[in-house]
Formats: structure tokens, sequence, C-alpha cells
């Protein structure tokens, strides 16, 4: 088809042709609902995050794994009543398999440890950063994906593990600015629920359901949550003694309540112990109310949150000593939390700490004549070659343009190939912050 080219209002040459025969309708340029795309300024602020992500978890000792993002359904159906299930964005494949994208990254690490079995020598600390799906109704327009960190202990059955975890994120909050002011971790355990409805005659299946329903308290109104906790079979009594237990904030108290003989006041004292130890005491508060909404965990839960009460959980997480076991494998103890990439940026920008990611070129190199294209390419070869970044312009642009495009990729130096000084080995070499100019011979470039 004839094509002819005209100067549009950005100056961009664009052509004026009839649209090739297969042209169909205009495509919709924006991602699927609930879905992020990240254009170079957001993929620097990304990668900013995650860069952060992986020097703790290596500071830490722990190595990076990662899993496909399609799993078995199978491995998220839990019958504990989690938001997480009700969201699953699971359908059949066309070899009618039932199968979901991961809600999360623990079933994944499960599933790899029981695979690898023997063959990984305990303890397994493993890190991973992964894109975790959740189907929701739009109702809500929230996210449909999200990136997660994620860092996991197995083999590790005292608190040591969980006081380690915490730790590290203490550690990723310092290295990007935020301090115990702006953010602090309620610290409960799972075995204070367990403790209190020992006293109570409960089925064993009733625990993980109370736990979720739990999780609910603050979201749903109370009489809704009394309801909800009478359907899983606790009696008037287990609620409200439960309740009660929930409000406590002074380890003292549980005390009082269930004494020091049980393993959650137990555990939850040698956590704070240890937190003395690791220097993060002020970082840290025992909050009975802290269940998490994950139907696994059995014992230590934390959550990190912002202490100006406007956001959601910043991260979680807890032990689960169950979960190799309940998909077949030996009777592991394991302990993990989930950070997700939404709450930190929404904190960071709440505390003016976000960082200026700037885009950074070293060089632009360039000539304004034709003929010197090939000469241009030789120069970026050798820049490139003494591990210089180089943008290198593809085209006989006019200087005004060159300039404009150095200035927005922050270039630090414009090397102009012109004909004189090529034919004596040199180009022109700017200094694009003072203006300085040299004319320099290729072997003297670097
Ligand atoms: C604040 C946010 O984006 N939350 C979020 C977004 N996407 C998810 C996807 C799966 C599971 C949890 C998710 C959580």
């Amino acid at each position: 088809f004839s094509s002819t080219t005209t100067p549009n209002a950005t100056g961009r040459s664009i052509s004026l042709s009839s649209p090739p025969s297969d042209y169909t309708q205009k495509i919709d340029v924006n991602p699927p609902k609930g879905t992020r795309d990240f254009p170079p300024e957001d993929m620097r602020l990304r990668n900013w995050l995650f860069h952060h992500f992986r020097q703790v978890s290596e500071l830490f000792g722990f190595e990076e794994v990662d899993y496909p993002v399609l799993e078995s359904e199978s491995l998220f159906i839990r019958k504990a009543g989690e938001e997480i299930r009700d969201q699953l964005y699971c359908f059949e494949d066309k070899g009618n398999r039932r199968v979901a994208l991961r809600p999360e990254l623990t079933p994944s690490l499960a599933r790899l440890v029981i695979q690898k079995g023997k063959s990984v020598p305990l303890p397994i600390k493993w890190f991973a950063i992964g894109q975790c799906w959740r189907y929701e109704r739009m109702t809500r327009g929230r996210r449909r994906e999200h990136y997660q960190w994620n860092m996991d202990i197995i083999g590790v059955p005292d608190v040591t593990g969980e006081a380690e975890l915490i730790s590290s994120i203490v550690t990723f909050f310092k290295r990007i600015g935020i301090t115990a002011r702006d953010v602090g971790f309620k610290i409960s355990s799972r075995k204070v629920l367990q403790e209190v409805l020992s006293l109570y005659s409960v089925p064993e299946t009733s625990f993980a359901k109370a736990c979720i329903i739990i999780d609910k308290m603050g979201k749903i109104p109370m009489e809704e949550i009394k309801k909800e906790l009478k359907l899983v079979e606790l009696s008037d009594d287990a609620i409200e003694d439960l309740l009660q237990v929930l409000s406590m904030k002074s380890l003292t108290e549980l005390e009082e309540k269930l004494g020091d003989a049980g393993e959650a006041v137990r555990e939850l004292k040698q956590l704070f112990s240890l937190a003395e130890k690791f220097g993060y005491s002020e970082w840290i508060q025992f909050d009975a109310s802290v269940v998490r909404g994950l139907a696994y965990y059995t014992g230590i839960v934390f959550e990190g949150f912002d202490r100006e009460g406007k956001l959601r959980a910043i991260c979680g997480g807890g032990r689960y000593d169950r979960l190799l076991s309940t998909f077949g494998g030996d009777d592991i103890p394991a302990c993990g939390f989930g950070f997700g990439d939404a709450v930190i940026i929404e904190l960071l920008k709440e505390r003016q700490l976000l960082p200026e990611v700037p885009v950074e070129v070293e060089n632009i190199v360039c000539s304004l004549d034709p003929d010197l294209q090939g000469a241009a390419a030789t120069v970026a070869t050798l820049l490139r070659g003494k591990g210089q970044c180089v943008d290198l312009v593809l085209e006989s642009k006019p200087l005004k343009w060159v300039f404009k495009r150095a200035a927005r990729i922050n270039a630090r130096r414009l090397i102009l190939v012109g004909k004189s000084e090529w034919e004596r080995g040199m180009v022109n070499v700017k200094i694009l912050s003072t203006g300085e100019q040299n004319q320099i011979s290729l072997d003297d470039l670097h």
C-alpha cells in the first residue's frame, strides 16, 4: 500500500497509509482488569524494591527459588472459609485439569520441599518474589495481582525461626528509611486460641475456621463474628472467653489467664526475649487479636502495621508446622512471611520516602552525517566493550533532537562523530553537565 509521511503535532513522522488489509478493530490498549503494566518509570521503582528484598534475603543467607505461577487447584483447596479461597483465580485447562493462578507462594514451597525430600538438608532457608493472583468481582476495584516477597525457614521448630524472619523484615525497613516510629509488628500465637478452646470441647476442625472468622474482627460487625463462631460449634461460654482473651495487649495479662505452663505463653516470652538480642524490641508488641487470615498457621503469627493506622497490613507471617504433612510430606516444622508490593509503596508515599530512581545512561553517541552512521556504531561498540552504557542514535538526527534526548536519558557525555575529526581518528566528547568539550582519539576513549 502507498504511504506518505508528514510530521504531526508531536513532530513524530507518521505514515498516512490505508491500514493493512487485515486491519480489524483497534485493540484495547489497557491491561486486563485488576492488572498493571510496568512502564519504565514504574519498573525502575519495582526493581528498586525487589533489589532491597533480594539484598536482605541474601544478607540472611537465604537462597532464591521460584515456582510456576500456574499450579494445580488442589494446592489451594482448603475448607476453612478463607477469602483467598473464595477468590481463587482457577479454571479448567484444555487437558481438563483443574488449575489455578497462585494466590500465594507457601503451598508451592511446601510442594517443592516435599518433592526434594531428603535431597535438601534442613534447615531450608528459601526466598521468592513472585506474582500472585486473585479473582474478585471488580465491584471492589481492587487489584487482581500483586508481587509478594516470601522468606521461609523449614525444619526449625523453635521460635528462633520467627525471630530471624522478623529481624529480616526490620532490616528491610531500615534499609529503605522506615523506622520503628513508622511501623510496628503485632505478634501473637494461635496457640493462645488453641489453649482457650481446649478448655471447651471443640471439634479439631473448628480451630482453623475459628481463626479465619476471628481474623475478620474489625472488618465485619461483632454480632456477625459471634454468629459465625456459633456456626463452627463454639459455645457461648467459649466465645465469651475467647473474645476476652483476644482483647489482651500484654503477656502478663495473658499469663494470668492461661498460666505460664502452656506453650503459647512460653513461646511468646522466648520470642520477646530474642527480640531484645536482635535489637528490635521497640518494633514489636504483643496483640492477642492478631490471628492472620490463612488457615495453615499453627503457632506464632505476626503482621507489620503502619502506626498511623491508615493502611492495611504491610506484611504478615507465622508458623505453619502442619502444612507439609497435610500435603503428604513428613512432619516438618516451618515458618515464613509474605510481603506484598502494594501497601509498602503507599507507606513510602505517605512518609515522602519514595526514592528518585532516575534513568541513567553514561553516553549518547551520534553522528550528524548519514555517512558516519557506521563510525558511530564502531564508537558505541568500543565503549560498550569497556562496560560503558551507550545510547546509540540510530538515525541521523538534528543536533537539537540529540540534546533533547540526551537530557531526557540523563546522559553524562555526548560523543559526536564528525567528518573532519573522524578522518583524524578523533571524536568530539561533550560533558553535558559542564558543557566542557574535547576532541579525543578513539584509543583514549574510555
Ligand atoms: C493491596 C493489594 O494489591 N493487595 C493484593 C493484590 N492482589 C492480590 C492477589 C492475590 C492475593 C492477594 C492479593 C492482594
